[in-house]
């Protein structure tokens, strides 16, 4: 079966500065990818790449088998992958939160029924049902995080591409994200820094070394595990 998404011989430069080389990259239905490497080596360059946000200086970028090159290109299939952005606010423009996570289902041609019916589907899929009405930018950044990706799965795209999608979330809410994520059907790229979160949800790795996409071995350890929690002190 041909990829969803794949990059060929894909490089990118900022400037006169290389970011990424000669990257290659191919995503199959089903896959769960994670994408590793530290801070700042172009994890989320290369997801801006992926929809377009960012142009190669070399190589083709192809979804669902077409060679996208120009913006036209790349807005037909952006509504079929989801990305949920580093940071929420760049997600978030509606005033309320039931307008917000609409907005994607409108946007594909859904009745104004249709697509708040969907959205709030996807709140209480995330038990975030009662943020319905809220307005969206006095959410906690946690809230926040939640509606985007309620937002995403409202409109029941092929691929999620999630952009640490655990940040800033409590370990409840962050249980009834990992729940949400294992029940989405389509593929996932995911970048995070929660070694956990990617054991957990992962079916491949990639690590960025030095401007190169490579394949990466997950390995577990045994540990002798002791944890920490903070309880509230009973007063009486
Ligand atoms: N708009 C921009 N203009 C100039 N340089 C940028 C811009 N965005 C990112 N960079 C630089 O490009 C490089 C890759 O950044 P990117 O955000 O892709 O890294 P990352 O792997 O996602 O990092 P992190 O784990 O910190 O989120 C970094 O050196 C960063 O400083």
């Amino acid at each position: 079966m041909s990829a969803l998404i794949s990059l060929e011989n894909v490089s990118i430069t900022r400037g006169a500065t290389s970011v990424l080389a000669d990257v290659d990259l191919s995503l199959a239905a089903g896959e769960r990818l994670a994408i590793v490497g530290p801070n700042g080596a172009g994890k989320t360059t290369l997801l801006r790449t992926i929809v377009g946000l960012e142009r190669p200086a070399r190589g083709v970028v192809r979804l669902f088998g077409t060679a996208c090159a120009d913006e036209r290109a790349f807005r037909r299939f952006r509504p079929r992958i989801g990305f949920l952005f580093q940071d929420s606010d760049d997600q978030l423009f509606c005033p309320s939160v039931i307008e917000d996570v609409s907005f994607g289902p409108l946007n594909m041609g859904c009745t104004a029924d249709e697509a708040r019916r969907r959205a709030q589907a996807a709140l209480d899929a995330l038990a975030i049902g009662h943020l319905a009405e809220r307005i969206s930018h006095r959410l906690s950044g946690g809230e926040k995080r939640l509606v985007c990706l309620a937002g995403l799965l409202a409109m029941q795209p092929d691929v999620l591409m999630l952009d640490e999608p655990t940040n800033g979330i409590d370990a409840e809410n962050g249980q009834r994200l990992r729940a949400a994520l294992h029940a989405f059907p389509g593929a996932m790229l995911l970048i995070s820094h929660d070694d956990h979160f990617i054991a957990e949800l992962a079916t491949r790795a990639m690590v960025i070394h030095d401007r190169r996409l490579l394949p990466g071995e997950r390995h577990g350890h045994r540990h002798v595990h002791e944890h920490w929690h903070v309880h509230p002190v009973d007063p009486s």
